[in-house]
């Protein structure tokens, strides 16, 4: 059964259309991810499926009911994690949980079984009597998350669930979302715009620009449409030789010199690598270094836009990396 069927979903502000008639399905257990710039339409398609804004056009089903009729069973069945902080930082943990338990009429003994529950899912137990306004910004993020889970909600919407987070309280999150996911079987739709988490969180992702869906596959699945993985090795000449040589194997996709390097572009290179340096031990080849990337989401993005994602613009990849990315998307 799907956890969220959505058809042609589309919003307009004025004549601007932040969504564009997007359709896909979560299934139920699933982590879904949406991937795409600020400004792709990301927040504005959580905010319908939330029942906070309406569409302009189209449906959705979310926990077997429907968007437009149902949309007090939606809300009773969903959890919410906003991009801003809602939290009560005057309050300890646990009466911000309290407080939000009674909102949902959740009886006081089921609520301290909840509340000892859900500070257990986002390792808070030891934490939970202390002032919010004392807590990290990770530790913020983790009630925030304890709090969408305390009515056992089918669906768990996270917006940007770790931005502004350093990468070690990111990855610390990361591994919550996946034990909430495993051990409640919750299904999790989540939008971010960084690469490295929808790549190791979602089991499907869908690639928003613009308001409209550009792809929608498994992580590796997007990775695998690209052209290969990239070998590149520095040698002391012999460049025609194990060209040719390398040029033999069906593995081999694609051989360029550049200047003392080579970029050979191969598939499986697990297996095949060991071939390479044999190859030039063989013809009498000195490698005097190697370099290997494999294709990432952002290679992905980058093919199916013609950019990178605008946020990380600033941000300078090494000229060896850019030129290995776009030998693999050629
Ligand atoms: N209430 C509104 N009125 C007018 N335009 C809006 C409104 N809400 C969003 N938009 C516009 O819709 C587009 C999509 O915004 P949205 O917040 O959904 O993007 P996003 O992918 O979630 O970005 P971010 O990663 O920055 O949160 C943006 O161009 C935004 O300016």
């Amino acid at each position: 059964m799907s956890a969220i069927i959505i058809k042609e979903l589309t919003k307009k502000f004025g004549e601007f259309t932040a969504v564009d008639s997007v359709s896909f399905s979560v299934e139920t257990g699933e982590l879904f991810g949406l991937l795409g710039p600020n400004g792709a339409g990301k927040t504005t398609i959580i905010n319908m499926l939330t029942t906070l804004l309406l569409p302009t056009a189209g449906d959705a089903e979310i926990a077997g009911y429907d968007l437009r009729r149902d949309p007090g069973e939606v809300r009773n069945n969903i959890g919410i994690i906003f991009q801003d902080p809602s939290l009560d930082i005057g309050l300890t943990g646990r009466e911000n949980l309290e407080f939000h338990a009674m909102m949902y009429n959740i009886g006081s003994d089921e609520r301290k079984i909840r509340i000892r529950e859900v500070l257990d899912v986002v390792g808070l137990a030891d934490k939970a009597d202390i002032l919010v306004e004392n807590y990290s910004g990770g530790m913020k993020r983790r009630l925030e998350i304890a709090r969408g889970l305390i009515h056992y909600p089918k669906v768990l919407f996270l917006d940007e669930p770790t931005l502004g987070l350093d990468a070690q309280t990111r990855r610390s999150i990361w591994n919550h979302i996946r034990n909430l996911n495993r051990n409640y079987g919750t299904s999790v739709i989540l939008t971010t715009h960084y690469m490295e988490e929808a790549d190791y969180l979602c089991d499907r992702i869908a690639i928003i620009d613009h308001g409209k869906i550009i792809a929608l596959d498994t992580p590796s699945g997007l990775k695998n449409c690209l052209r290969g993985d990239c070998v590149s090795l520095t040698i002391e000449g012999g460049f025609d030789l194990i060209s040719a040589a390398l040029g033999e194997k069906e593995w081999v996709r694609e051989i360029i010199q550049n200047g003392e390097m080579l970029d050979v572009i191969i598939s499986d290179y697990e297996k095949n690598i060991p071939y390479i340096f044999q190859t030039a031990g063989n013809l009498g080849i000195g490698i005097s270094s190697i370099n290997f990337s494999k294709p990432s989401l952002e290679d992905v993005f980058i093919q199916l836009t013609g950019s990178i994602i605008r946020e990380q613009e600033g941000s300078r990849l090494s000229a060896r990396r850019d030129r290995m990315r776009r030998r693999m998307l050629r």
